[in-house]
């Protein structure tokens, strides 16, 4: 049996939530490349992610998310993890929905505080109460992301190998997605 995939798969969802973690084992699963936009970003600039915050500001960011998201769209087929900000402007959500397909890696609140608590990599978590602050991202941004084409769940009890395989049965069931031949 072969799998081919047919659009780019693009993870969003909250910071946490493991688009980059189950998006790399999913492209391994499936032998595609696996891009992280923050990454193409951080490359391209030479700097971290708070360093491009810090020196140039989240609208530069922003500018540079949705140039880099596009160049991707436009290349070959791939698993394609995003920033927990990107699918948040009207543009950058269509470029997806026309080139790709979206997927809401879905986790509540609690599960995504445990996970980045200790992180000092998000800048926008630097704040004086950062449990406050992820929690007022986390409803601003809910009612976005569930535009996204489909929907997984991530529960605590997940590994990040099983989320890979939940995100894999999602996608094997959108034919325009992934093609699966005997
Ligand atoms: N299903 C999971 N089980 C355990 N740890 C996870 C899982 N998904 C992600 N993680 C861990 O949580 C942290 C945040 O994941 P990450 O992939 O960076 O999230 P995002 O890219 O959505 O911000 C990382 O340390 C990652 O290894
Ligand atoms: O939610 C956001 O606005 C951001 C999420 C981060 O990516 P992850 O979601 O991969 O942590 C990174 O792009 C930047 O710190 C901004
Ligand atoms: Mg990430």
């Amino acid at each position: 049996m072969s799998e081919q995939l047919r659009k780019t798969v693009v993870l969003v969802g909250m910071m946490g939530a493991g688009k980059t973690a189950v998006g790399k084992a999913l492209a391994a699963k499936l032998g595609v490349p696996f891009i992280d936009s923050d990454a193409e970003i951080e490359r391209a600039a030479n700097m971290s992610i708070a360093e491009i915050f810090a020196r140039d500001g989240e609208a530069f960011f922003r500018k540079k998310e949705t140039q880099v998201i596009e160049r991707l769209l436009d290349g070959g087929r791939c698993i394609l993890s995003t920033g927990g900000g990107a699918f948040l402007a009207q543009n950058n959500r269509e470029m997806i929905s026309e080139r790709g397909v979206s997927v809401w890696l879905n986790a509540d609140l609690d599960l995504l505080w445990s996970r980045v608590r200790h992180k000092q990599t998000r800048p926008l978590l630097r704040t004086a109460n950062p449990y406050a602050t992820l929690s007022e991202i986390f409803e601003a941004r809910v009612p976005i992301y569930a535009q996204a084409d489909i929907e997984v769940h991530a529960d605590a009890a997940y590994s990040i190998e099983e989320m890979a395989n939940r995100v894999l049965r999602a996608i094997s069931a959108r034919h325009d997605v992934l093609e699966t031949t005997e």
